[in-house]
Formats: structure tokens, C-alpha cells, sequence
């Protein structure tokens, strides 16, 4: 289980807790309120968990799956285990369609199931492979928050906004985006973090800022729409957020109003820097315009907790990711190293030739 202490700081509050016959996962959609652990004993709870987005985030629900597969396993029948695996990651699979690291993740699980050949050797091989992918991502996490810092090169202590929820709770631990706040604050280089409110879930308001606060990092809450006023003021040095989906031109999927806030950041001169795994490139994928972009339920626009704040029966737009150019991307981290200025060339370069 990943709950060691990071050297210089805190790692967060990682969102699941492997328990070998069981996943807990602590109920996102209750924060700040509530810090209450769900417990799912087999791989349809978990993948349930995931559409429902009691975890979220790109790499936590890729971690989450794998331990989905795992739980399948091991609360396998004797007689059909082979079957039973296979429906669960199909399961899983087709819990949330845009961030690429289930689909990774469940790969790499299949991979693993493939090799056994008895449901005792599958049971244990596909824990330890989920707990592997857990510790690599919060490995992962460590080392980009270092390349980005070489990104940066802060020769004074720096104002950061970003854009929904890349902290601990999206990962297996630290974060990808908000791994980057916390190791500029762990070195003294950040002022305060403007985290964006990001309607319609409020993973900003409600999670971020939790974090943030948690661990002591400054931070203010805007409304979306203020991040512009915020540029335009001059008290934004740098933009920071996460992925869902990156594709081989350097094209990038995130949270919705990702997007805006690039083509602001253009306009004001902002430095505009995404931070995720490699397990969210996607190589096989030409460009953005192929990633599927889930849409979800209207009522998340329609009411905030069950309070209606909006006419009855109105009709709603509700894409909850979308896509920004490469051409408006100043540099993409991950733990393998920086592409600045993507394009194909430079994704080559560093994740290999296109796999499509
Ligand atoms: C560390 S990636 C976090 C990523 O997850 C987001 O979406 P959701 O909360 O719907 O899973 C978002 O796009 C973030 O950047």
C-alpha cells in the first residue's frame, strides 16, 4: 500500500486503500464535507465507483481499474475465472471513455491474466501488478514535478493557477499539476495557487482548495470566469494542469474550460504547461479530434445538491472534457521528461513512433 511520506512533504491523501479481498475509495463526491470510504468487493462495485465518480481523476481511475481487475480474481469461481476476468474488464472498460489510463492500465492487467494459467497464480500476479501500477504512478508523480521544475526555471517564487482536481485524490499519490504546486511550494518558489473553481463538478472548489489547505500550500478560489481578469492583472506566472488523453501530435484532452484557459494564456503571454504520466499518452491516436469526449448527465448543470438553479426541463450542453491545440501548449511533462512546444517531432522523440 502506498502511504510512505514523501521526503520534503506530504504525498496528500491518496484516494484508495487495497485491502487484498477489498478497495476502499474514498467518496469524492462528499468533499469537503464528508470524508467517507466506500468499500467495493468486486470489480462491477469498483467499475460503478467509476462512472459514478466517487474516484476520479485520470491516473486514479486507471489504478482503480487495475485493482477492479484484481478483486476479480480473487473473488473468482474455481470453474470460470477465465470468463469471469474477462467480463470484469470489459466492465471496467467501459466505465468512463476519455482518460486514457484505464484503457492502459487494463492492458496492461489483461497482459498479465493472459500469462496465467491457474486462478491462484492469476489471483496473486494481478494484485501485485495493480500495486505496481500504483507505485509507478506515484513515482511517476515525483519525477515530473522535477522535470517541470526544470521547465520553469524559477529565479523567484512563482503564481500558479490551475484547472479542476490533479492532486493525490486523481492519483495514486502527490499528483501530476498539483505534484508540480506542491514541490514549487516544498522549495519555496510559489506565492499562491489560483485554483479555478471548474464547473459543473466543482473539482476546484471542492477538492483542490481541500488539498491545498490540508497541507498548508496558499491558495485562492476564482470562478472560472475570473481566471481572465487574473491574467490580465498580471498575477499569473504560469498555468499548470492535468491530462485525460494526449495524442501523438501533442493535442491534449482536460477538464472543460481547459481550452479557454489556453487561448487566454496565448493572448497574455502566460506560460501554459501540462503535467500527466505517460500512461496518458496515447500514441496511437493521430490528434485530439479522435478523443472520445464523455458527455454526462445535464443535471450536474441543472442542480448543485439537489437544488434546482436553473429553469425546469432546460436543455444542457454538458461535455465534461475538452480539447486544446498543440499549437497552444508551451510544454508537456511527464516522468520520462519535457516536450516543449509540441508537435509530432518531439512526441516522437520521447515516447517513440506512433503505435496506431
Ligand atoms: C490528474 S488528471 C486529473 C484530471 O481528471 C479530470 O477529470 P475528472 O475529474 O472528470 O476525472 C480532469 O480532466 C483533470 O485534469
Amino acid at each position: 500500500m502506498v502511504h510512505r511520506n514523501h521526503a520534503k512533504g506530504s504525498i496528500g491523501t491518496v484516494p484508495m486503500r487495497w485491502h487484498g479481498d477489498r478497495l476502499e475509495l474514498l467518496d469524492q463526491r462528499l468533499l469537503p464535507g464528508e470524508e467517507h470510504w466506500i468499500t467495493a468487493d468486486g470489480a462491477s462495485a469498483v467499475a460503478q465507483c467509476i462512472t459514478d465518480m466517487v474516484v476520479r481523476g485520470a491516473p486514479a481511475i486507471g489504478i482503480t481499474a487495475a485493482y477492479g481487475v484484481a478483486l476479480a480474481a480473487r473473488h473468482a469461481g474455481a470453474g470460470d475465472w477465465k470468463s469471469e476476468v474477462e467480463q470484469a474488464i470489459r466492465e471496467l472498460a467501459a466505465s468512463r471513455p476519455t482518460a486514457v489510463n484505464l484503457f492502459w492500465a487494463l492492458e496492461r492487467m489483461d497482459g498479465v491474466f493472459r500469462d496465467c494459467d491457474a486462478l491462484d497464480e492469476a489471483t496473486r500476479r494481478l494484485a501485485a501488478e495493480a500495486q505496481a501500477i500504483h507505485e509507478e504512478d506515484l513515482a511517476a508523480n515525483l519525477a515530473m514535478a522535477g522535470h517541470a521544475l526544470d521547465v520553469m526555471n524559477p529565479e523567484r517564487p512563482l503564481t500558479v493557477l490551475t484547472h479542476c482536481n490533479t492532486g493525490a485524490l486523481a492519483t495514486g499519490g502527490y499528483g501530476t499539476a498539483l505534484g508540480v504546486i506542491r514541490r514549487l511550494h516544498e522549495e519555496r518558489l510559489l506565492t499562491v495557487v489560483h485554483a479555478d473553481e471548474t464547473r459543473p463538478w466543482l473539482q476546484g472548489s471542492r477538492l483542490t482548495a481541500w488539498e491545498l489547505a490540508r497541507d498548508g500550500i496558499p491558495v485562492m478560489l476564482n470562478a472560472d470566469g475570473a481566471a481572465a481578469a487574473l491574467m490580465a492583472r498580471g498575477q499569473v506566472d504560469w498555468i499548470v494542469v492535468g491530462a485525460d488523453r494526449i495524442t501523438a501530435n501533442g493535442d491534449v484532452a482536460n477538464k472543460i474550460g481547459t481550452y479557454s484557459l489556453a487561448v487566454l494564456a496565448r493572448h497574455h503571454g502566460v506560460g501554459f504547461m501540462v503535467v500527466a504520466p505517460s500512461s496518458t499518452v496515447d500514441m496511437a491516436m493521430a490528434s485530439g479530434e479522435e478523443i472520445p469526449i464523455e458527455e454526462r448527465d445535464g443535471i450536474e448543470l441543472r442542480e448543485i445538491r439537489g437544488v434546482p438553479v436553473s429553469p425546469d426541463g432546460v436543455r444542457v450542453f454538458n461535455p465534461v472534457f475538452d480539447m486544446t491545440p498543440a499549437h497552444l501548449i508551451d510544454a508537456i511533462v511527464t516522468e520520462k521528461g519535457a516536450v516543449r512546444n509540441p508537435n509530432i517531432t518531439g512526441m516522437q522523440s520521447l515516447f517513440g513512433a506512433c503505435k496506431g
